[in-house]
């Protein structure tokens, strides 16, 4: 049996996450934390979750629990992230990063401590959005310089970081694909007199509104025709699911660093 650690227990993927575990065979919940100030600490991690009580109570860090679990699954915000890696860098812990939202310096931090113990970081952790990044590879290297690029996204009002980073990665597929570095090329947002649109440029747009799980498309737009690959979450579950594949791929990794595509076999 592989024992998890949820943090951010009570967030909107916390709470899938402990769904998706109780849902799957050789992995149980033994350890659940959120912040210290989150009303909910000492509460039933299964009750908070709506699956029924499992006796893990909600605690306040992972201080007590060096000796409980053998993968920590973390969706929550970049800083209490590299908190958390740090901690499990120094315990020997293996770990599945889902939170978004990363400057370049936590980036390297995570691929630092992955020499250390095996990390799986991936901004999108659906089979869909992973199938769409090898679509979007063989759309760019097919339709090549003669096509306008635009990424389009769209999340729930709570989202905090923006554009997502599943459209970051999407964008960052592309880029390669056509030999563009995406920090050169990217536009996030346009107004006022713009001018006409460079066309080496790789254009974001973000929409949040209401309860949208997420929307991405990717348009391909030439004179005469475009091509849009599109994908659209209806359930947080189909993150969750991958976030405990990954978990339970994890076992027999000692160090390095992963992503969906790893998991998934699509490399
Ligand atoms: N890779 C993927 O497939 C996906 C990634 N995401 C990403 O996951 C992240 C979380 O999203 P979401 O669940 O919607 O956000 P929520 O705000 O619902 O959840 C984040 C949780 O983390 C908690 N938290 C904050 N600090 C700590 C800490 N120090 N220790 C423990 N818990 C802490 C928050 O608690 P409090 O409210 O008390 O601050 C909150 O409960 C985002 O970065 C999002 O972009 C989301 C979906 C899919
Ligand atoms: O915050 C979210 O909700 C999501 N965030 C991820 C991202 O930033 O790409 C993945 C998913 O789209 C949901």
């Amino acid at each position: 049996m592989t024992r998890i650690a949820i943090v951010g227990a009570s967030g909107r993927m916390g709470k899938a996450l402990i769904e998706a575990i109780a849902n799957t065979e050789g992995l149980e919940l033994s350890v659940a934390t959120e912040h210290p100030s989150n009303p909910l600490i000492g509460t039933d991690a299964g009750a908070v979750a709506g699956v029924g009580a499992n006796g893990v109570l909600i605690a306040p860090s992972l201080d007590q629990a060096a000796n409980d679990f053998d993968v920590l699954i973390d969706f929550t915000r970049p800083e209490p992230t590299l908190a958390h890696l740090a901690w499990c860098a120094a315990h020997g812990k293996k770990i599945v990063i889902g939170t978004t939202g990363f400057d370049d310096a936590g980036k390297a931090a995570i691929a630092k401590a992955a020499e250390q113990v095996p990390v799986v970081f991936a901004p999108n952790m659906s089979v869909g959005v992973n199938l769409c990044l090898k679509l979007l590879d063989m759309a760019a290297r097919v339709l090549g310089d003669s096509v306008d690029i635009e990424i389009i996204e769209a999340h729930h009002r709570h989202k905090v970081d923006a554009p997502s980073g599943t459209a970051l990665r999407m964008g960052e597929v592309v880029a390669d694909a056509l030999g563009r570095d995406l920090k050169e090329c990217a536009v996030y947002g346009r107004e006022g007199v713009t001018g006409e649109r460079n066309r080496q440029a790789i254009g974001f747009a973000t929409v949040r509104a209401g309860d949208v799980v997420g929307d991405h498309t990717v348009m391909f737009a030439d004179v005469g025709e475009r091509v849009e690959i599109t994908h659209k979450a209806s359930s947080r579950m189909t993150f969750a699911k991958g976030a405990v594949r990954a978990a339970g791929w994890l076992q027999d990794k000692q160090s390095g660093l992963f992503d969906m595509q790893d998991v998934l076999g699509l490399k």
